[in-house]
């Protein structure tokens, strides 16, 4: 099979993770990303580190680095890894440039990515893609992978072919839309730790920011319930269960999800680094993901509603809230 020729459109935490393995692995990959990350990169390279691997760095004459979408002109693959709001615009940019039998890769959260990918890329081959795990800058040109886990996407041999080459590990789904749906769910956790302002492990183990997420995902659940969807199994407890055991006091809590909390000290969701750099988040497509597909079937969602606007004070007014305080918020709000 010949090697597919990547481009990465938004050369950010996830971007630089996906094509700096890539690269390291031999594979050709255009990293198309904003002129200021961009000549960090070029002065810098790229450095990857996790807690399980040895770090790898890519100095800047391994890295092929640029500022505007024709340079994803000769991709077979691009990887979308841009922040949903940006979604649209950049693909709108890509469309005059993008080979007709190009794929393109959302490796976005939210659930919406890959179809404004479709209506702004039409005839293209367009596929879902899912990142489990934490990935932040942890210093200018690094980017740290903070917890394991297993990638997902749509199939396409040569993507998992490179993938795997890379050492990226991804599993191939045809239920790509319930592993969203799934994803989403755990998503609803990064307002919650984004207002906290505390690692996701040290969030993750207090009761009462565990009760606010545990509000967000009832409301999810019924909601997904009311609409047809039945979100993807991806740990060992079922996604209906998750809120119950969200509920548990701590020490039963830690023991019973001491995998899922197998993630660094300094691990933080993808919503606290926009909080912390003053970039408008994403809880629109996560939060108000839930509170429009409520509203679509004729229910409520007054919880992840309330996060939305705490999510959007935030934005223009930084505070952090306790567990007891945030959780209080919530319960009011029902
Ligand atoms: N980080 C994480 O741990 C995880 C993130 N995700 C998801 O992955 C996606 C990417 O997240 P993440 O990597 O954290 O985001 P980042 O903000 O780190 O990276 C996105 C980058 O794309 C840049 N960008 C935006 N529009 C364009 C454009 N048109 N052309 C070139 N560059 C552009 C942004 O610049 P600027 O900021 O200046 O606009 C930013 O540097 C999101 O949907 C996120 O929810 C999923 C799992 C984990
Ligand atoms: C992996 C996870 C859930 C980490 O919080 C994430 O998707 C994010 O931060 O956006």
């Amino acid at each position: 099979m010949p090697r597919p020729r990547f481009a990465v459109l938004g050369a950010g935490s996830i971007g630089c993770h996906l094509g700096g393995h890539l690269v390291a692995a031999g594979h050709d990959v255009t990293f198309v990303g904003r002129s200021a990350a961009m000549a960090t990169l070029a002065e810098r390279g790229l450095t990857l580190t996790s807690s399980t691997r040895p770090p790898v760095h890519l100095p800047p004459d391994r890295l092929t680095l640029a500022t505007g979408p024709e340079a994803a002109a000769g991709a077979d693959h691009v990887l979308v890894t841009v922040k949903s709001a940006d979604t649209e615009s950049a693909a709108t940019a890509l469309a005059a440039h993008l080979a007709p039998d190009a794929v393109v890769v959302s490796f976005q959260n939210g659930l919406r990515n890959p179809a404004v990918l479709r209506a702004a890329l039409p005839g293209r081959t367009v596929l879902a893609g899912m990142v489990p795990y934490n990935v932040m800058r942890s210093e200018p040109g690094t980017v740290h992978q903070g917890m394991p886990g297993r990638l997902m996407a749509e199939p396409d041999d040569a993507l998992l072919a490179a993938f795997h080459e890379a050492g990226l590990d991804i599993e191939a789904r045809t239920d790509m839309s319930e592993v969203q749906h799934s994803k989403l769910l755990m998503n609803l956790n990064n307002a919650v730790n984004a207002l906290s302002g505390l690692p996701l492990r040290d969030q993750l183990g207090l009761r009462a920011y565990r009760g606010c997420l545990a509000l967000c995902q009832r409301e999810a659940l019924a909601a997904y319930r009311a609409a047809g969807v039945a979100p993807a199994r991806l740990g060992p407890i079922a996604p209906g269960a998750v809120p119950f055991v969200l509920g548990l006091p701590d020490a039963v809590f830690r023991r019973l999800a001491a995998a899922s909390l197998r993630t660094d000290a300094h691990a933080r969701s993808s919503m606290w680094e926009d909080l912390k750099c003053g970039r408008p988040t994403e809880v629109e497509s996560l939060q108000g993901e839930i509170v429009d597909l409520a509203r679509a079937h004729g229910r409520r969602a007054p919880v992840n509603a309330r996060l939305v606007a705490l999510v959007h004070e935030a934005e223009s007014a930084p505070r952090t809230w306790t567990g007891p305080e945030l959780y209080a918020e919530l319960r009011a709000a029902r």
